[in-house]
């Protein structure tokens, strides 16, 4: 079955990555794309500036970019993929989802919302379900389904792993998150050639719910955060895409290295057109990952670990992952695969 999908934001940044995404997807046929009153009306060719390393795909050039409102989309569309600035798609999310639309959303608004389902389809499919919840609470038709921060997309993987065997329960992460994530004029090179940025406005409060969350446990009801203590550290380098972060568990059960890469190397895709085969690549040398050589892991869906030491309590070691790949559009197209496979849509 073809599922007509629309884009809001589309274009932007991930906007722009959800399309190179979804033109060739098996399953999924655009049919609409939205963005700015400064865009609507115009065909997508004039309205984005194409950023993507490969040319617009033709068919979606010549389509007529529309308005970013429910009346604007088609009525057959079966689903929708958010990737707005965060103030607006508070806003706009809500109204497609009161007018029937299942939304999969990149925007970090609501991602903690008790009843807005959290998933990496890989680590917590099961959340998914609480769109039952959300559906009673809120009288929607409709349905809002979130992902994950970049950065909390690039160390949650490789945690549920060492969770799953070992019972995490400290966790400390610094990142490196390169330019790419900031958007495309997020910040300017007399910033930060030359430099690093200790500070990224919002990250380290999400990477320490988030993660929490997503290893947290869903009763049918209700979502329990995970009782791990998670602390982080952000800093944008001067790379262009993919966030490495170093990371220092802790853990309740005794872990040599040999067993948490076992643990992490185990771990394999799921039966989703977009989960790669292999979710976590260990590295045995200690420079990788690195974001030049590593961020295309598995076309850009995958996680690079590497680097690790056993510490006094638990392990450290090194995350990487393609942030607008995995850590957003194709993290939406995944889960938007998530609710197809579920009879959402
Ligand atoms: N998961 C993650 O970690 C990541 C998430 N993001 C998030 O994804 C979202 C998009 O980011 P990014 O693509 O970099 O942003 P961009 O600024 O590149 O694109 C924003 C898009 O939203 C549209 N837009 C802006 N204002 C409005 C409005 N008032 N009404 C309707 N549409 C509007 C723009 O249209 P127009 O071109 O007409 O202005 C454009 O299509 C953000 O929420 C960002 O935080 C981003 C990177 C990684
Ligand atoms: N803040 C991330 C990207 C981003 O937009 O995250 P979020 O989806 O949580 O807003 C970065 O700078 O790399």
């Amino acid at each position: 079955m073809t599922v007509r999908v629309g884009v809001l934001g589309a274009t932007g940044a991930v906007g722009q990555r959800l399309i190179q995404l979804l033109d060739p997807h098996p399953d999924f046929e655009i049919a609409a794309l939205t963005a700015s009153e400064s865009s609507a009306g115009k065909s997508y060719r004039d309205a984005a500036k194409w950023r993507v390393e490969a040319p617009i795909p033709d068919d979606v050039a010549d389509i007529t970019v529309g308005a970013t409102t429910p009346d604007a989309v088609p009525d057959d569309v079966d689903l929708i993929f958010s990737s707005l600035p965060s103030s607006i798609g508070a806003e706009v999310e809500p109204e497609f989802c009161e007018a029937g639309y299942v939304v999969s959303s990149n925007s970090s608004n609501g991602r903690m919302d008790e009843d807005v389902p959290l998933t990496i389809p890989e680590v917590n499919a099961d959340h998914v379900d609480l769109i039952e919840v959300q559906r009673d609470e809120r009288g929607w038709d409709g349905a809002l389904l979130k992902n994950p921060n970049c950065s909390t997309i690039t160390m949650v993987p490789p945690l549920a792993a060492l969770d799953r065997a070992f019972d995490l329960t400290d966790v400390r992460v610094s990142t490196l998150q390169a330019v790419s994530g900031a958007g495309y004029s997020g910040v300017s090179s007399m910033e930060i050639i030359d430099n690093a940025i200790p500070h990224i406005g919002g990250e380290e409060q999400k990477m320490e719910t988030e993660s929490r969350k997503l290893l947290g446990s869903f009763d049918g009801a209700e979502v329990e955060l995970n009782d791990m203590d998670v602390a982080a550290s952000c800093n944008r380098i001067a790379t262009l895409d993919g966030h490495l972060e170093n990371v220092w568990t802790d853990t309740a059960d005794d872990v040599t290295v040999e067993e948490a890469e076992d643990a992490m190397a185990s771990v394999t895709g799921i039966d989703l057109p977009s989960s790669p085969e292999r979710l976590i690549t260990v590295f045995e040398e200690p420079d990788r990952p690195q974001p030049r050589l590593d961020r295309n892991v598995e076309d850009g869906m995958g996680v690079a670990v590497g680097g690790f030491r056993e510490t006094t309590d638990g392990v450290q070691f090194n995350c990487l992952a393609h942030n607008t790949m995995r850590g957003a559009a194709g993290a939406s197209v995944l889960n938007g695969e998530l609710l197809a496979q579920r009879g959402y849509i």
